[in-house]
């Protein structure tokens, strides 16, 4: 692709931002943040691994541009998204005294992201940031539209706000230094995207795949498109009131798996989005609402890109459906007590169910346990 980035606009009003994709935009960082924030600091927000493998270059480059910076590296993994670390962040923003209009940069992937944005929102009653995004989980769903927060004992995501970036930097050639594992991981919402509204970009990344793992050209078209689609959604209900919930497609059961996994490294969250996503096709296909071909397809797709598609895929032993139930009925789309979930009619065909029946999960989660 060429030097220049791709932009993707985010046109929410007095919170509209850019998405900038490109090859090399951590080393250009320092010039962009200059050139749209002049005579800011910034406070950034990372995790060891990246500190390691690309904060030099986001400090190289804010030196160049003579702005003053601080830093803040946390632990790496879906536990810093815990209310110790908001702690952490937030007091390392004051005693680095950074003002209201500084900004807080995050830079990492989705767990850095939430985390970093959610004290943002609070620190001196809402400061700005901007995304950073190192894994392709971050650059294609996570540092696009403004879901902040942190996980609680009782659940995923539990706590957080509504806080848009004031930009979003993804630099293509950090990825370069994530973990396989990671990044099929993210192809999960990238495969998302086409299983929600769009048959189009599913069978195109049926046909694309290799060259988007291998960082081909297909690559940077992916995530811009995948961005394009999470905008759409994100314009259209920015607070998720009512068809943002269908970019939660595989998340209520994908979020109860990653709650009884102890939000730990034995199922990352694209993994339970992957298995979340079958699930949903499959109880779908179960209730008579979707061809169960669709289901294989989805399945063929998922593996080969390298990820669990099924229950016994995750490794240990799987807590009983009844704790699966529990964390269920802690999902932030239930209303009056009664469990909402994204159903399909098929590939591109995904809708808001209200009303589901809790027993009929459970038989069919029963179901699934040995499949
Ligand atoms: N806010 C949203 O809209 C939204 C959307 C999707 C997911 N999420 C959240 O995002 C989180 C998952 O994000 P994730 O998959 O990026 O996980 P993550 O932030 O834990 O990053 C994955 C791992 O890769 C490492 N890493 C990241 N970039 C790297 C790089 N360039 N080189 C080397 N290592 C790198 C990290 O240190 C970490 O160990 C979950 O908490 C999920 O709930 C939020
Ligand atoms: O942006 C959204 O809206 C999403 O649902 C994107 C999801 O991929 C993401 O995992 C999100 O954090 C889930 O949101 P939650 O409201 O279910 O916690
Ligand atoms: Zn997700």
């Amino acid at each position: 692709m060429s030097a220049d980035p791709i932009t993707v606009h985010v046109p929410l009003g007095e919170r509209a931002y850019d998405i900038l994709i490109g090859p090399r935009l951590l080393d250009e960082a320092g010039a962009i943040l200059k050139g749209r924030f002049p005579g800011r600091r910034f406070g950034i927000v990372t995790d060891e691994t990246v500190a390691k493998a690309q904060l030099p270059r986001l400090l190289a480059a804010l030196d160049a541009a003579g702005i003053d910076h601080s830093e803040i590296v946390l632990p790496a993994g879906e536990g810093t998204k815990s209310w110790a670390n908001l702690q952490t962040v937030v007091e390392g923003l004051l005693a680095a005294r950074l003002e209201r209009r500084d900004l807080v940069i995050a830079l990492g992937g989705g767990v850095i992201g939430d985390l970093a944005g959610f004290a943002a929102a609070i620190a001196r009653r809402g400061m700005d940031f901007v995304q950073v995004p190192t894994s392709l989980l971050a650059q294609v769903d996570s540092s696009v539209g403004g879901k902040t927060g942190i996980n609680s004992p009782h659940g995923k995501n539990l706590v957080g706000a509504f806080h848009q970036p004031r930009l979003v930097l993804a630099d293509l050639s950090a990825l370069d230094t994530l973990a396989p594992r990671q990044f099929a991981a993210g192809y999960a919402e990238v495969v998302k995207y086409g299983l929600i509204d769009d048959e189009a970009y599913f069978f195109w990344l049926e046909e694309n795949r290799a060259e988007i793992f291998s960082g081909g050209p297909a690559r940077a078209e992916a995530i811009a498109r995948a961005c394009a689609a999470k905008t759409r959604f994100v314009l259209a209900d920015e607070k998720e009131t009512g068809v943002r919930a269908l970019l939660n497609l595989g998340h209520t059961f994908g979020h109860a798996l990653e709650k009884v996994t102890g939000f730990s490294d034995r199922l990352l969250h694209g993994e339970g989005v992957a298995i979340g996503m079958m699930l949903a096709h499959a109880f779908s296909a179960k209730l008579g609402l979707a061809p169960s071909q669709d289901t294989g397809r989805i399945g063929a797709h998922l593996k080969a890109a390298g990820l669990p598609t099924r229950l016994a895929d995750i490794p240990g032993d799987l807590a009983p459906t009844d704790a699966l139930m529990t964390a269920i009925a802690q999902d932030k789309k239930v209303e009056r007590g009664a469990l909402t979930f994204i159903l399909t009619r098929g590939i591109g065909r995904a809708f808001i169910e209200k009303n589901v029946e809790p027993g009929k999960v459970a038989e069919f989660l029963e179901e699934m346990r040995g499949a």
